[in-house]
């Protein structure tokens, strides 16, 4: 079997996350007897710097003629001052990527490895058993509506059809289908006219699936419950912005953002683009203090969901929970271990 991988490795950290995670990619590949062949792609404030565009065509291009992608993270405080005189900024060519390859569910789960309960910042008793999947709705939403920017008046704008919150909802329902069987819904719908046709959509989805608990929560609260009672929650479903916030919320009640992974999923033979939840964190780029963990186990999702590698998927995830349970602590988590440190680490315990 062979696999080809895309590799966007884009700015500040994502080069060096990247890189970790695609020597653990190429030692899974060779345990499992796969020819695995990468190539890396400018992409994001990388690409403005050489082409002028964040998301150049052959960057697509390449993106779609993988099996999956494998993206670092995008954007710096370098690309700001250009931005406001009318350059594009490198987060465009992500927003463009995700709209390009029509990736419309964005998975990100937060489960607290059971070593890590005292790494988080909330109680042990509070956190103990958090398992959530957040099924983040990723091409409509605030973050595509119509925009106007001005110095004297701004606008964005929530648009959502029927279409595109249905099949989102579809691929949240059987998620929770497949787990423990309880779906909450994520909206405003107290306030917003988008949300409010998101509840009755997911209402009307509901009927097909009878075995699922489907619950809704208006967002703000929802904010609170994750900190009060996140292991309470199975499957959330909900809209854009809403489901960018309340991820890196979850990620840091279940350790770190160093630590998460996501999946962005659109129809089934689109190649899915695999990336950590965090940024490019310009405050500790070049010092090798990156966790490169979220890219790591992205890596595994990208296995699991381009390659069907359940096994080589499952190895990634049982190696990084092998290693934290060892004692590893990255400097996210308030140890000294460096990229290099856990790459190594998990290298080995592969
Ligand atoms: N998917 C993407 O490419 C994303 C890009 N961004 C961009 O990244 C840039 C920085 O944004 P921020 O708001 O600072 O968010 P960020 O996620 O890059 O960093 C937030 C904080 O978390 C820390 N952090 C993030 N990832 C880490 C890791 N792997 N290991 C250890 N610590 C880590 C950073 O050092 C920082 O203190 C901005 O230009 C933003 O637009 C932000 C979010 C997502
Ligand atoms: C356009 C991105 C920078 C949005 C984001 O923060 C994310 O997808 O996590
Ligand atoms: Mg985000």
């Amino acid at each position: 079997m062979s696999l080809s991988v895309c590799i966007l490795p884009g700015d500040g950290i994502g080069p060096e996350v990247t890189a970790s995670a695609v020597r653990v990619l190429q030692q899974v590949c060779e345990n499992a007897g796969t020819s695995l062949e990468t190539a890396s792609q400018p992409f994001g404030g990388a690409a403005i710097d050489t082409t002028g565009e964040p998301l150049p065509p052959a960057t697509l291009e390449a993106c779609k003629a993988a099996d999956g992608v494998l993206l670092g993270a995008v954007g710096g405080p370098q690309y700001d001052a250009a931005a406001r005189a009318g350059a594009p900024r490198p987060e465009q060519g992500l927003l463009a990527l995700r709209q390009e390859m029509g990736l419309f569910a964005n998975l990100r789960p937060s489960r607290l490895f059971p070593t890590l309960e005292g790494a988080s910042p909330l109680r042990e008793k509070i956190v103990r058993g958090t398992d959530i999947l957040v099924v983040r709705e990723l091409t409509g939403g605030l973050y595509f509506g119509d925009r106007r920017e001005g110095d004297e008046e701004a606008l964005d704008t929530l648009p959502y059809s029927r279409a595109e919150i249905e099949r989102v909802a579809w691929t949240a329902f059987e998620a929770a289908r497949g787990r423990r069987g309880k779906l909450c819904s994520v909206d405003k719908a107290n306030v917003l006219a988008s949300s409010r046709l998101w509840r009755k959509v997911i209402d009307d989805v509901s009927a097909d699936f009878p075995e699922v608990e489907v619950k809704h929560v208006l967002v703000d609260a929802m904010a609170m419950h994750l900190v009060t009672r996140p292991s309470s929650f199975d499957v959330v479903v909900t809209e854009n912005l809403f489901g960018d916030i309340l991820s890196d919320e979850l990620s840091a009640v279940v350790g770190s953002i160093g630590l998460a992974p996501s999946a962005s999923l659109g129809a089934p033979d689109t190649p899915g683009v695999f990336e950590p939840i965090h940024g490019s964190a310009p405050d500790i780029a070049g010092t090798g203090k990156a966790n490169p963990i979220g890219t790591i186990l992205s890596a595994a999702m990208l296995l699991r969901f381009a390659a069907g590698m359940e096994d080589a998927a499952k190895s990634i995830e049982d190696a990084v929970e092998t290693v934290l349970r060892e004692g590893l602590r990255p400097f996210d988590l308030g140890g000294t271990a460096g990229t290099e440190d856990v790459t190594a680490a998990i290298l080995k315990a592969l």
